[in-house]
């Protein structure tokens, strides 16, 4: 199994299946892990199955368009890369190779705060051509955040992805018991100019660490748990860049982040990774979608993994989705490579689930195509 070719390997799930046969425990483990018991982590993905497609006939589907506009930038699919940390954990170049590929296939990169790549030398890979967005954990010093988001805008990045489910780390039980931490090779890039212990990842502590992940001690340490609305406010005005909010579960939270400045609502709950027992991020996107109103575009990301999940999250509301595992699994079979074919595969599949649905546009997809399954059986 280890040797599957690209070519074998033609839908997302196949490299999910060869990332679980193939990779070293620990970091399969750390990328593949939900939180606690790991139920909104199935539902995730299970959830797009209570959705169902309702398609139409005879719509003249020759011509297809799959491009669409994100804050105004251009891409070829709405369908981009989540921000996940420490790629290098899956490839020698780990956040270069996926920069690259999402610049090859024209599709929005997120990049995490805990990159094991620079984000400099991230852009430098992404290119002049590429859209970039930065994810931002914000650290108790407020100093250093600040430098970082000016190097953010010196680099090219057109927005800041704004984590806000993050106060304290959720609770992995795999990592815990595997005392994961980033290997002593690795750093957290972004800090190494700092100088300071944030580039440190707490050092893998093989076992030793009283019941936590290394990852635990770090985010506990380090990130500001105090994290309130008015920090939303702080970032637009600090930054000339977009503040995206990420990690949007209700609809009250959708509305006090419009309130706070944010130019647009992320959808997520942080791929399953942690509270535990939340919906399933698809199921919490028509409500938000109705509370947002048109007022600002609307992101979603969990437990994406066809082209199907991606047309539903549009005909529900979504302006594009995004994809966190997907991609590591690529990246760990083949670097840029297979990056590139995760999404290529996704765009691919997106694109005939439109044309079998009778759907040409998918900036206007029509919200008639899904029907949740209930409603289904109540009108039978
Ligand atoms: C290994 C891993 C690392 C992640 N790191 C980050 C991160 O640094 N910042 C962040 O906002 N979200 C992070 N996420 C969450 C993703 O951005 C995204 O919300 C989630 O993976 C989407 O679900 P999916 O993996 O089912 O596609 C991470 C997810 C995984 C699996
Ligand atoms: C070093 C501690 C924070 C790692 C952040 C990565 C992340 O968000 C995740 O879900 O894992």
């Amino acid at each position: 199994k280890a040797n599957q070719s690209q070519q074998q390997l033609v839908c997302l799930d196949d490299f999910e299946r060869w990332a679980l046969a193939t990779l070293p425990r620990k970091t399969l483990d750390y990328y593949r892990s939900g939180a606690n018991c790991e139920r909104t982590l199935r539902d995730n993905v299970d959830a797009f199955q209570d959705w169902l497609l309702m398609p139409r006939m005879l719509g003249s589907v020759a011509n297809r368009s799959l491009a669409t506009t994100l804050l105004g930038q251009p891409v070829v699919a709405p369908i981009g890369v989540a921000p996940t940390a420490m790629q290098r954990l899956a490839s020698d170049r780990g956040e270069l190779d996926t920069a690259e590929a999402a610049a090859e296939a024209g599709v929005c990169l997120t990049v995490s705060t805990i990159a094991t790549c620079s984000l400099e030398s991230i852009a430098q890979a992404n290119g002049p051509s590429g859209l970039r967005w930065f994810q931002l954990y914000v650290y108790k010093d407020r100093e250093l955040t600040k430098r970082m988001v000016s190097r953010v805008e010196q680099a090219g990045y057109k927005a800041l992805v704004l984590t806000v489910d993050t106060p304290i780390f959720g609770q992995r039980y795999a990592d815990a018991r595997n005392g994961f931490g980033l290997p002593g090779h690795l750093k957290m890039a972004n800090f190494e100019a700092e100088g300071g212990k944030e580039a440190e990842g707490m050092g893998g502590s093989d076992g030793l660490s009283g019941g936590v992940s290394a990852l635990t001690r770090y985010s506990s340490q380090l990130f500001d748990p105090n994290l309130s609305w008015a920090d939303v406010k702080w970032l637009t005005e600090i930054s000339k860049l977009p503040v995206i909010v990420k990690g949007i579960v209700r609809p009250e939270d959708a509305q006090l982040a419009l309130d706070s400045g944010a130019s647009a609502i992320w959808v997520s709950n942080h791929g399953a990774r942690q509270l535990d027992t939340v919906p399933a991020s698809i199921n919490t996107l028509p409500a938000i979608v109705s509370a947002v109103s048109g007022r600002a575009e609307i992101y979603l990301d969990g437990g994406i993994r066809t082209g199907t999940d991606v047309l539903k999250a549009l005909a529900l509301g979504a302006r594009a989705v995004f994809l966190g595992r997907p991609v590591l699994w690529g990246l760990s079979h083949s670097g840029r490579s297979g990056v590139r074919r995760v999404l290529d595969i996704a765009i691919k599949e997106l694109d005939l689930a439109m044309a079998l649905s009778g759907e040409t546009c998918a900036r206007t997809v029509r919200p008639e195509l899904v029907v949740h399954r209930r409603r289904m059986k109540s009108k039978l």
